[in-house]
Formats: C-alpha cells, sequence, structure tokens
C-alpha cells in the first residue's frame, strides 16, 4: 500500500513513490510514502493560500480547540506512535515514546498560546494619538523537516504556524516520512479546514526546491544541513521571503578539574551518543581540564563499553542503529579522518552485527586530539566524539567558542565562579551548567549562533517572531 499525501484536504497518491526502510532491520519495509511532483506543491500551496483569509481571522477557540484535539490524539497514542518513530529513525523506544509525547506537549502549550496572544499599546509622541502594535500571520509557511526528530520537529514548526493564524505546507525528510504522515493524520482527524495544512512528501530537490521559490510561500523554516541551509536562504532572499534556518553544531561541553566525575561522565555519555549522536544538540568536542582527564576518560570509556547498542526496539536497547549506509559511511570516514590526524581511537568505531541486519556502529571516542582538527571542526552527525585536553579554564572557554557553530554549549563544574562566567561568554544560543548539551524543554526558545542558526528562534512564545509579522497602528480618536 502507498501512503498518501495531503492536498487541499483530499488524501491522494504521487507518480511515484518511496520505501521507507527500519535502520534496525533492513529487511523490514515499513510501508511506501507517496513523492509529491511540482505540480502537486503548487496545488498544496494554492489551497493554503485560498484557506488563509478565513482561518486568520476565524475564531480563535476554534484554532485552541483543534490544537488541543491534536495533543490529546497524540499523547493517547504514545507507545504506539513512540514505536513507529523508533521504527523508522532507529532511535531506542523510550526515545521514540519520548519524543511522540514532547510533540504532543508543544501542541499542547500552542493550543494555550491561541488565548494568549496580545498587543502592546504606548503613548505617542504626538499628543491625542494612539499607537499599538500587534501581530497579524504571514500568510502560506513552508516547513522543511530532517529525519533526526521526524515527529518533533515537524510539531514545533507545525503547531506555531497554526497557532498564529498561518496555513502550512510541510515537507518532512524522505527517510522518515511515517511520523509526520501519522501526524498529519491526526491534524486532519482534528478538523482543521481544507487547505488549512497540507502534507507534501517527496524529494528536497524537488519539493522543498518548490516549497522554497514559490512567490505564494511567505516564510519558509527549515532543519536540517547546513548545505542545504544557504541554499535554502539564498532562494528565500531572491525573491524577499522570510526564513528560518536551524542548521548543525560542534557542541563543546567543558569539564573542570573541580567537576562531579559522574555527572560529568552521564553528560558526556548522553549529549555524545544518546540517539546515536544524531543530534545538532550532540556533545561531539569534550574539552577537559588535565587533572581530572585521565579518570574521565577510564570512567567514559568503561561506560560507552557496558552500553548496548542493538536494534531500536530490542529490549534494553540504549543506542541503535545509524540512520542509513550513506549517514553511516561518513561516521566511518570521520573515524579514519581522525585517526590520518593523529587522534587516538580509546574506543569503539567498529561495525556491529546484530540479529537484524542494520547500520549498527560502537560509540567511538578519540582523545589526544586537537580543536583544529577537522573531526573538532566539522559535524559528523554520528556516535563519535573527541576528548580535547586544555590546562584551564581560560583555554577551555577559548576552545569552546573556537568553531563556526554555536547551537549549544556545556560545562561541567562545582564553581559557581566558572559557572557564571561560562554562562556569559560561551557563544551558543543554549548554554547548559553540569547538564547535557542535548535534551531541550518544549516551551522554551530554542536555536543557535554563528553557523548553527539564522532568523529568529524556534519554539516556547518567541516562535511568534517568525510565525507573525508586526503591525503599528496609529488612531486620532475623533
Ligand atoms: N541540524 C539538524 O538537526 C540536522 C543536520 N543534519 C546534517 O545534514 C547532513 C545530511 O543530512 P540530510 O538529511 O541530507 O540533510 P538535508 O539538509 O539535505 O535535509 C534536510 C531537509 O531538507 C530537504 N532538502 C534537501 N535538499 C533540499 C533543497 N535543495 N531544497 C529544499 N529542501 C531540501 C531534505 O529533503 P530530503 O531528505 O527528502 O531530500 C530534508 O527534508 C547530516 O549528516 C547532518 O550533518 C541532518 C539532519 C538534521
Ligand atoms: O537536543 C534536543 O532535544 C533537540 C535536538 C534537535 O532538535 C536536533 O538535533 O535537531
Amino acid at each position: 500500500m502507498v501512503q498518501k499525501n495531503l492536498i487541499a484536504g483530499a488524501w491522494v497518491e504521487g507518480p511515484d513513490a518511496v520505501k521507507n526502510i527500519n535502520p534496525s532491520d533492513t529487511d523490514d519495509v515499513i510501508d511506501s510514502y507517496a513523492r509529491a511532483d511540482q505540480a502537486q506543491v503548487n496545488e498544496a500551496v494554492a489551497a493554503a493560500k485560498a484557506a488563509f483569509p478565513a482561518w486568520s481571522t476565524g475564531p480563535i477557540q476554534a484554532r485552541a480547540t483543534m490544537l488541543a484535539a491534536v495533543a490529546a490524539e497524540i499523547m493517547a497514542r504514545k507507545e504506539e506512535l513512540g514505536e513507529l518513530l523508533a521504527r523508522e529513525e532507529g532511535k531506542t523506544r523510550p526515545e521514540g515514546i519520548g519524543e511522540v509525547m514532547r510533540a504532543g506537549q508543544i501542541f499542547e502549550f500552542f493550543a494555550g498560546e491561541v488565548v494568549r496572544q496580545s498587543g502592546e499599546k504606548i503613548a505617542s509622541v504626538r499628543p491625542g494619538i494612539d499607537v499599538e502594535m500587534t501581530r497579524e500571520p504571514m500568510g502560506v509557511v513552508g516547513l522543511i523537516t530532517p529525519w533526526n526528530f521526524p515527529i518533533a520537529i515537524p510539531a514545533w514548526k507545525i503547531a506555531p504556524a497554526l497557532a498564529y493564524g498561518n496555513c502550512v505546507v510541510i515537507k518532512p525528510a524522505e527517510l522518515v516520512p511515517a511520523s509526520t504522515h501519522a501526524l498529519a493524520e491526526i491534524i486532519h482527524r482534528a478538523g482543521v479546514p481544507e487547505g488549512v495544512f497540507s502534507l507534501v512528501m517527496g524529494k528536497g530537490s524537488v519539493v522543498g526546491e518548490t516549497l522554497v521559490n514559490h512567490p505564494d510561500v511567505a516564510a519558509i523554516s527549515f532543519t536540517g544541513s547546513v548545505d542545504t541551509g544557504k541554499r535554502i536562504a539564498a532562494g528565500c532572499a531572491a525573491r524577499l521571503a522570510k526564513v528560518q534556518l536551524e542548521m548543525g553544531g560542534k557542541n563543546p561541553l567543558v569539564v573542570l578539574d573541580d567537576a562531579d566525575l559522574d555527572t560529568a561522565v552521564d553528560c558526556a555519555l548522553n549529549g555524545a551518543f544518546f540517539s546515536t549522536g544524531q543530534r545538532c544538540t550532540a556533545s561531539s568536542r569534550l574539552v577537559v581540564q588535565k587533572g581530572i582527564h585521565d579518570s574521565f576518560v577510564d570512567a567514559l570509556t568503561q561506560k560507552m563499553q557496558a552500553l548496548k547498542v542493538d536494534n531500536a526496539l530490542a529490549e534494553g536497547s540504549q543506542m541503535g542503529p545509524v540512520i542509513d549506509q550513506s549517514q553511516l559511511d561518513q561516521d566511518l570516514n570521520y573515524i579514519e579522518i581522525g585517526r590520518g590526524e593523529g587522534a587516538r581511537l580509546a574506543w569503539g568505531g567498529e561495525l556491529l552485527n546484530r540479529a537484524t541486519p542494520g547500520f549498527y556502529l560502537q560509540p567511538a571516542l578519540f582523545t589526544e586530539t586537537d580543536n583544529k582538527m577537522r573531526i573538532n571542526q566539522e559535524e559528523i552527525f554520528g556516535p563519535v566524539a573527541s576528548v580535547i585536553a586544555v590546562d584551564d579554564y581560560d583555554q577551555a572557554l577559548d576552545v569552546a567558542n573556537d568553531t563556526p557553530f554555536g547551537l549549544s554549549s556545556g560545562i561541567c563544574t562545582g564553581s559557581l565562579k566558572y559557572a557564571s562566567h561560562f554562562k556569559r561568554n560561551a557563544q551558543a544560543g543554549m548554554v547548559m551548567v553540569n547538564l547535557p548539551t542535548a535534551g531541550v524543554d518544549y516551551h522554551v526558545p530554542f536555536g543557535g549562533r554563528k553557523g548553527s542558526s539564522y532568523g529568529s528562534r524556534e519554539q516556547g512564545r518567541y516562535a511568534a517572531e517568525f510565525y507573525t509579522t508586526v503591525k503599528t497602528g496609529y488612531t486620532l480618536p475623533l
């Protein structure tokens, strides 16, 4: 059976379809998913444009009720949807369920935000005139999402877009269409009017490009690689469309001599290897002071050795497979690059065989590395981390900030002085003290600086900046 796209309120087949393969068991085909062509994308955008006037000015209670219904169904089905997610993406079942719950909480949050929208009124510099600032929706928004969070990232783009009165056309990554398709079914069932929400699965080079270049798409929100992000930004700039990009990271976790060793090791293990390291917030650089270095490396390698790498759905599995052959090749290639650069592979990096054929890779840790090495400057996006030894806090901060990226930055220390200084001086959008660099709350801003992000923040109330435009009204009451 082929799962269909949702266009103009109807489920439609595409000219083509693609199989969704389970990375934990490549013999397991989850299903086939339609691939839209350019004409179908144009149809979805036209339907969204036609639906926008009524949706953006319609009763906000109806909007809030629909988003709450979406949240309720996601939460009620968290086990089943979490299992589907784990099956198509390869993160473990508990991680999959956790991600589904995050998606439900996001819809719940934005159901509330619908009725909390407000403007601002201030005094005019000209006597007798009222000045007010209000926010209005952008119009049709195009959402392009990656494979590593197949329900949470769509949720944190769709929920605010709809809450603030926009119409949505979403394109999920081809590798993981099932979770977004299930979410689209839920949104459709919640009674969102025809054209307000469309799902167009298919290739980035066809569906994604058409959305980016479409004159009726007012704004594009994208999460994915730096190269694709830059290409999308250029396309949007050429037609002056609003754009928001969330891209890579090379996130440092600083471990000072006074850190609690167990906390630091747990932060590193979680941040670097959970979700198979396939998180833009992953702690890929472990910047460790010399006094704690050896005990930290010993304790971390012991925990890595004990980590159960297996089928995402196997009981007790703690780390699932890499998403596909091409990402696995990229990971293995960087392991070779690291060796070639003179780094010491302290542990891991071997391919693993499990009961089912999948892309299983041992977590890998490099030591004796230097921050200038490619393995410390380029995003690998797999279970590969490096230790960079430093003499003191000042050097640790310099190394942490010496990267083209700036998404998340962490420090493990017992010192309030260093923690406070790090919070102020880390060049990143998110800073963590005695916590992993990955794993964030759903109701506060998410995003980074430098090469990690472009445009305004996602999530929480800050999402309004992207999904609305400000209008300043002047009135002379007569
Ligand atoms: N920051 C993050 O969260 C993520 C970062 N990455 C990084 O990117 C690398 C490659 O992953 P990959 O999945 O190829 O990332 P991409 O940036 O290629 O994909 C992200 C999304 O963009 C779409 N897309 C691809 N090309 C275009 C285009 N020309 N115009 C519009 N949309 C497009 C993709 O579609 P489709 O896939 O269907 O072709 C997908 O939906 C990873 O190894 C990792 O380093 C990847 C995922 C998430
Ligand atoms: O760390 C998280 O919880 C979110 C990470 C993320 O959004 C990403 O990798 O794209």
